[in-house]
Formats: structure tokens, C-alpha cells, sequence
């Protein structure tokens, strides 16, 4: 869209990053500005940098109004994404400065196109060759002819800065004027066409199709663990790159990336960009640079990809879109899966939501035929999904902290036995969730937090999961100062190593669980190894249930099949449902069948069967049913209120005047409950109370929160954090 123009002189709004972070008024400068430019602007004794956001809003009286300092060479900020965030701002009552800021995230974006100097080889050999001098040249030569700067070959080369001086000078090596930031390679949509299954090639078929409408059309990918999802969503990727048009594809775990990246090279030819906390910000700059040129084609990331300047957008995957990692909950209270179809809307392209297990709102808006849906139902190749059953263990002879039934040993036995892997999953971090003293009952707790801390052996600490913090193991109760008496009390992954190891005394087990590994990449090395066969017993977290293939593995256990069923969680079958049919998934992914136990003290519960069953139509039938019922998402919306501050009563108090104030809720026919102390009522030392808010689907609930939240005026200790349609209610 062509932007509107600003005159020299005439006022203009201006939207930073920094605070107090709403739209001022400047003067255009000279030359004029227009709407999306990235200028920069006086802010008190400073200059920051901003967009132009839309006409002056005439409240700074013209004797005071400053003018735009300077207009930045850099691509503007488009329509799209300026509507996009002043959206989402509004979607989440967040302030646009802090939108702004996702936006902007990265070091030097506002740096005009930078040059370097690059050196060459020419082909010419120099008078004299020394063994120096030629490593510099091979060191080229193994490049491919690439690009680098003087020093940074000097240092591949491992030789000093006047070596490749001489070189220059002597002609062998040329240097030359090349941009900093330069495009990625292109990815070939042709290059490694998948002959696809018939149910594949008719998904992806749609998926095509809806690229060439070049509008918003939402679909839900269905398909089954091992179903080629990703397969038929890379067709739509193809669709769009060979339209010349930019695609994103959002994945919950950085972790999964690396096996991705693989797969894009495999079938278009080089690398995507990448984008998520583990990338330089080098290399961050550079993709933000050309998401807004369109020097990219595909970016893979993670949720706050979201957020990048595409120059032409015409496709979105989010895959895996049940993963409640896509909520982020500290900071902008944001879910990157809601956010990428309010960005598809805008921009008028395709969004494909994949899952095996999708979420009840994706669910519910394919059933109201508010999104396409596309289903796969069988796996790809000879692979059949796994068998499930459950081992009740009120029927199971169990040892006092024991936890791997006699069931379940014989069945690892049997796969080890067999040259296959077996999986043991248990969703708990750590070597025991609690820690208590045997002398006088005291269970050690965190000093800042009302959270009781988890012990890790191998780094032989106490860990609070909350805030963080950490303490050695001590030898005597902190509480009576007994000393030897302290017991962990229940499993963590840690303790499950520890029992099978005892079990399986030669197996080569392995724990992967997010805590053990120091960096994203460490991580994706252990995958790597045990999807090779370089493990027989793997011990993990959720994180394996996260779309990995592990081949040779078939057979996954479930330690603790009730865990997630315990807690008043609105969304607890379904995220047990969930949990438990991709970490199933894993097993039988190959040729050999896989199967999956079940450990459950409640074989006959409703959400165990479904899970067993695999009903799963029917099972989203009830839970829908139900939430109707109750008007809860996604047929009612919640609202979280979460007040915190040092001071128990003046949170509390602060609580309940918003409850007592409750006008311009009732006027939309909300209702409050609360204040009541959160699950977690205190967390680095801050004391927390909620207060919970439910309204009609159609009700228009921000602008009610936003005026009922601003009849408050909190003192500067309070913090108030109001979280949409809130995943957690800790
Ligand atoms: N048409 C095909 N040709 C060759 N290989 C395929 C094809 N379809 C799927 N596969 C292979 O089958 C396996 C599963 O496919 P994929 O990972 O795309 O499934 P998925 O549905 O995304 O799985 P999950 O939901 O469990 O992550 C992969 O190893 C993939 O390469
Ligand atoms: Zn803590």
C-alpha cells in the first residue's frame, strides 16, 4: 500500500520504542516523511528512533512541537505490519511502544545499508609462495570462492593480518566494496519434489490452491503423529516461494529446528532463515533485513518470528499449534498461534495450523467451518500408529520409590532384548519434586516463593522452578537442624535414570530433559545421537513429545499417566489427551510397530479411555460440550487478573476495590471473581492475587478491562498483568 505523505513542517505522530511509549507529535523535517518511515526524533535530551505512525494528533501546542530529527534509510515499516501491531497491542492491552519493540528486536537495524571490504582470490600466484600464503589461498579455495573480511581470513588461515596484506598487494587476492548484510540463498521449490501418498497430495493440493486465492484462508492440518505433515505443508511453502512470494513457519522448540533445517535443505536446496534466541545478532540483524527486502524466502522461528518485517507474506505454519509454548507468559502476555492468524488476516494470505492433537478452539473453529480442515489419518509408509494400552497399577506389585511397574520392565526388557529403544516418560524436571525432613516433617522450600524446591542430583542442588534460584543440598534440616534425616519424596527424571539403570544394568540410557543441556545446541546433539541408535533407554520430559523421530524406538512407557489430570486446570484433559497421544506418537514411527503403557491408577477414567481409544472425534465432541455448558473458551472468554506487589494486604486490598468497581464489566455483561490468593502465591518475593473475568464470546471484553483496570491508581510497588484468554492459572 502506498503510504500517505507529510509535507515539511506539517505535524506528524510518532510511535518509539522508549517511554513514555505512545504516538507523540512531531514536525515532518525537511524533505517531508511518510507514514511507516523509521525516523529519528528528540525525546527529551535524547534521540530515539520511532515510525511515523499517522497524522499529528494536534495535543502539543505548536510553540513546543519539535521536528523530526532525521528519516532513516532503511525499508519502511508497512501497512500490514503497522496494523498488525496496533491489533495486537490492542488484543492484549498492550501498550504499542512495548509491540513496537518486538519488532524492532535486534542490535543496528536503524544503520544505514553498511559496506565492508571483502577480499578474493584472483587467480593470480604470487612471486613467491610460502606455506603461510598458501593456506590463505586454500583457505579460500574451501570456501568456494567466498567472501571475507582481511582479519577474518587471517584468522581462518591461523595467520597473521600482513600475510594477506602481501597478497593483496602482491594481486593474488583483490579486495572490494561488498554490502554487510547480504540475501540468503534461494530455495528451490523444484529442486527435491516428495512423490507424495494420495491423501497427502490431495492436502497438499488444497494447500496450493489456497495460494493462489492471495487470501486469508485458514486451515487446520490434521494428521496423525507420522502423518507427513510436514511433508504436505512444505508443498504450500512451495507454492509460495515459487510465487515468489515469503513463508514463516513457526515451531514450538528451538530443538526442533535442527531436524527441520535438514529437511528444508533436503527438499529445496539450501537453508531457510532462522530466527529464535539461539541466532547471533548478526545473524538476526541480517534476517531482519531481509524479511524487509525479500533477500529471504523461508523463515523458520520461533514465536517472536512473528514479528518481522516480511516485504510479502503469503504463508504461515504453525506447526505443532496446541504447543502451549506458543503462549509467552512473562512480558507481553501474547499466543503466537492466535497472533499468526490475526497477522494472516491482515495480510490477506494462508495460515496453516498442523497438529495431530489440535487444541479445542483450532478444533472448534474446523468444526464451525470457520477454518478448512484437512485430515490425514494414517501414517506414512508401513508405519502404523501404535497400539496403547494401560497398566493399572492398583493391580501391580510396586516396591516403596519404585515406579517402573512389573509390567513395564518386561516390556523394555523385551525391546532392549530386541536391538530396539524404549522411552520412559515422566513430565517432571529434576531427581524428586520434594524434599522433606524425616525428623520433624519440614518440606524445604524456596526463601522467595511459595513453591517447595525440586532436587537435582547431578548438579547436586535444590532448584526453585519458579523463580530460579538455587541452594546446595544441605546436610541438616534448615528448619529442626537435624542432620542425615532429609528424604526426596517422589520421582523426577533423575530418579527414573537411577531406577532403570538399577534395572537395566548394561543398557545405555540416556535423559533428555531441557535442564541438562547447557545450549540449544548440546540439545540437539543428544537427539541427533539417539536418534542413531546411540541410546536404549531414554528417560524424557514433555520435550520428547515434540514431533521428534526417534526410529528405532517403540515402545513408550508412561510413568505417570494421572499427573496431569490431578490439578482444577480448565484445560486439563485436553492437555492430558494431548500429552499423551504425541508422546505415544513417538513409538513405531519406522517399520517395526511401536506401543504404548499407560501407567494409571484410574484405567476407567474418561480421559484415560478417550486416550486409549483413540476416539478422538468424540472426545473433543465432550470436551466441547462441556465448555459450552460452562461458557468457557472458546465459547466464553476469560481474562486473568494478576496483581502482585511486597505486601500481602495491599495486593489484596487493591484486589478487591477492582472487584467492588466492577461497573464497566457488568455493563458487558462480565463477571468477576476474586481476589483469591494464586495457586503460586508468592513468587521473588512478590505476593500474588488473582482475579479471573469471563464474558461472552462477542462481548467486547478489552476496552471493558481496559477501563475497569484504569479506575485503579496503583501505587508504584503493585504490578498489574492482565492476561487474555490465559493458558495458566498459577
Ligand atoms: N511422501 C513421503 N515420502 C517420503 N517420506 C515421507 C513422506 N511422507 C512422510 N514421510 C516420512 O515419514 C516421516 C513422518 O513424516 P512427518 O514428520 O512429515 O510427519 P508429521 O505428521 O509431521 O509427524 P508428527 O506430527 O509426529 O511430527 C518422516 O520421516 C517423513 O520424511
Ligand atoms: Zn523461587
Amino acid at each position: 500500500m502506498s503510504g500517505e505523505t507529510f509535507p515539511p513542517g506539517v505535524r506528524v505522530g510518532v510511535l518509539t520504542s522508549e517511554p513514555p511509549g505512545m504516538v507523540l507529535d512531531y514536525r515532518a523535517p525537511e524533505g517531508g516523511c511518510a507514514l511507516g518511515d523509521f525516523v529519528e526524533v528528540p525525546l527529551g535530551p535524547r534521540r530515539v528512533a520511532g515510525v511515523v505512525w499517522g497524522p499529528g494528533e494536534g495535543r502539543i501546542d505548536p510553540a513546543r512541537l519539535r521536528a523530526v530529527a532525521r528519516v532513516l534509510d532503511v525499508p519502511p515499516m508497512r501497512e500490514e505490519l503497522r496494523a498488525f501491531l496496533s491489533r495486537a497491542a490492542d488484543y492484549t492491552l498492550t501498550p504499542p511502544a512495548l509491540m513496537l519493540r518486538l519488532a524492532t528486536r535486534a542490535p543496528g537495524l536503524l544503520d544505514p545499508p553498511a559496506m565492508r571490504r571483502l577480499v578474493h582470490a584472483t587467480g593470480t600466484a604470487p612471486d613467491r609462495m610460502t606455506t603461510a600464503r598458501a593456506r590463505v589461498l586454500e583457505v579460500l579455495a574451501d570456501h568456494g570462492g567466498a567472501g571475507f573480511t582481511a582479519a577474518e581470513l587471517a584468522g581462518l588461515a591461523g595467520v597473521g593480518a600482513t600475510v594477506v596484506k602481501g597478497l593483496i598487494a602482491q594481486g593474488a587476492l583483490l579486495e572490494s566494496e561488498a554490502p554487510r548484510d547480504t540475501a540468503l540463498p534461494r530455495l528451490d521449490p523444484a529442486h527435491a519434489v516428495p512423490v507424495l501418498t494420495e491423501g497427502q497430495a490431495a492436502a497438499a493440493a488444497a494447500l496450493r490452491e489456497d495460494m493462489t486465492a492471495d487470501a486469508f484462508r485458514p486451515t487446520l492440518l490434521k494428521g496423525v503423529t507420522g502423518s507427513g505433515k510436514t511433508e504436505v505443508y512444505l508443498e504450500a511453502v512451495a507454492e509460495c516461494l515459487a510465487r515468489g512470494r515469503q513463508a514463516l513457519v513457526l515451531l514450538p522448540e528451538i530443538a526442533l529446528t535442527a531436524e527441520f533445517l535438514v529437511r528444508v535443505e533436503a527438499r529445496f536446496g539450501a537453508r531457510p532463515g532462522e530466527w529464535h534466541s539461539g541466532v547471533t545478532q548478526t545473524e538476526r540483524r541480517r534476517l531482519w533485513k531481509m524479511a524487509a527486502t525479500g533477500g529471504v524466502g523461508l523463515v523458520v522461528g520461533a514465536r517472536s518470528a512473528l514479528f518481522l518485517p516480511f516485504r510479502d507474506l503469503g504463508l504461515i505454519v504453525v506447526d505443532e499449534e496446541h504447543d502451549t509454548s506458543y503462549k509467552q507468559e512473562d512480558g507481553v502476555l501474547y499466543n503466537a498461534r492466535d497472533m499468526a492468524v490475526l497477522r494472516a488476516s491482515i495480510a490477506g494470505c494462508a495460515v496453516v495450523l498442523a497438529s495431530a492433537t489440535p487444541s479445542l478452539e483450532t478444533w472448534v473453529n474446523a468444526a464451525t467451518g470457520r477454518y478448512a480442515r484437512l485430515d490425514l489419518p494414517a501414517r506414512f509408509g508401513t508405519a502404523e500408529l501404535p497400539q496403547m494400552r494401560a497398566i493399572d497399577l492398583r493391580a501391580e506389585r510396586l516396591a516403596a520409590d519404585r515406579w517402573i511397574s512389573p509390567t513395564l520392565q518386561q516390556a523394555v526388557t523385551a525391546r532392549i532384548a530386541a536391538g530396539e529403544q524404549a522411552l520412559l516418560f515422566l513430565n517432571r524436571r529434576g531427581y524428586a519434586p520434594v524434599t522433606i525432613c524425616r525428623a520433624c516433617g519440614h518440606q524445604i522450600g524456596c526463601d522467595d516463593c511459595d513453591a517447595r524446591l525440586v532436587e537435582h542430583r547431578f548438579q547436586r542442588r535444590l532448584v526453585c522452578h519458579q523463580c530460579g534460584a538455587s541452594k546446595p543440598l544441605p546436610d541438616a534440616c534448615p528448619a529442626c537442624g537435624v542432620e542425615g534425616r532429609l528424604a526426596a519424596v517422589g520421582p523426577g527424571v533423575e530418579r527414573m535414570a537411577e531406577e532403570a539403570a538399577s534395572l537395566w544394568s548394561e543398557a545405555r540410557i540416556r535423559i533428555l530433559s531441557s535442564d541438562l543441556f547447557a545450549s540449544a545446541r548440546a540439545l540437539k546433539a543428544e537427539i541427533a545421537l539417539i536418534a542413531e541408535g546411540g541410546a536404549d533407554i531414554i528417560i524424557g520430559t514433555q520435550i520428547v513429545a515434540k514431533g521428534h523421530n526417534f526410529p528405532l524406538l517403540t515402545l513408550v512407557g508412561v510413568i505417570d499417566a494421572d499427573l496431569g489430570l490431578q490439578g482444577s486446570d480448565l484445560r486439563a484433559a485436553e492437555r492430558t489427551f494431548q500429552l499423551m497421544r504425541q508422546v505415544s506418537g513417538r513409538a513405531g514411527r519406522a517399520e517395526r510397530p511401536g506401543l504404548a503403557l499407560l501407567q494409571t491408577h484410574q484405567p476407567d477414567h474418561p480421559v484415560i479411555r478417550a486416550i486409549l481409544g483413540g476416539e478422538e472425534d468424540a472426545f473433543w465432541r465432550a470436551e466441547a460440550d462441556a465448555r459450552r455448558a460452562a461458557g468457557m473458551p472458546p465459547f466464553g472468554r476469560l481474562a486473568g487478573i494478576i496483581l502482585s506487589g511486597p505486601d500481602l494486604p495491599a495486593v489484596f486490598e487493591a484486589g478487591a476495590e477492582l472487584a467492588r468497581r466492577d461497573g464497566p464489566l457488568r455493563a458487558i455483561g462480565a463477571q468477576v471473581w476474586g481476589p483469591a490468593p494464586a495457586p503460586i502465591a508468592r513468587i521473588r518475593g512478590r505476593h500474588r492475587v488473582r482475579l479471573l473475568v469471563k464474558a461472552d464470546r462477542t462481548a467486547p471484553l478489552q476496552p471493558a478491562l481496559a477501563a475497569w483496570a484504569g479506575q485503579l491508581r496503583l501505587p508504584a510497588t503493585l504490578r498489574l498483568a492482565i492476561d487474555i484468554d490465559p493458558q495458566s492459572f498459577l
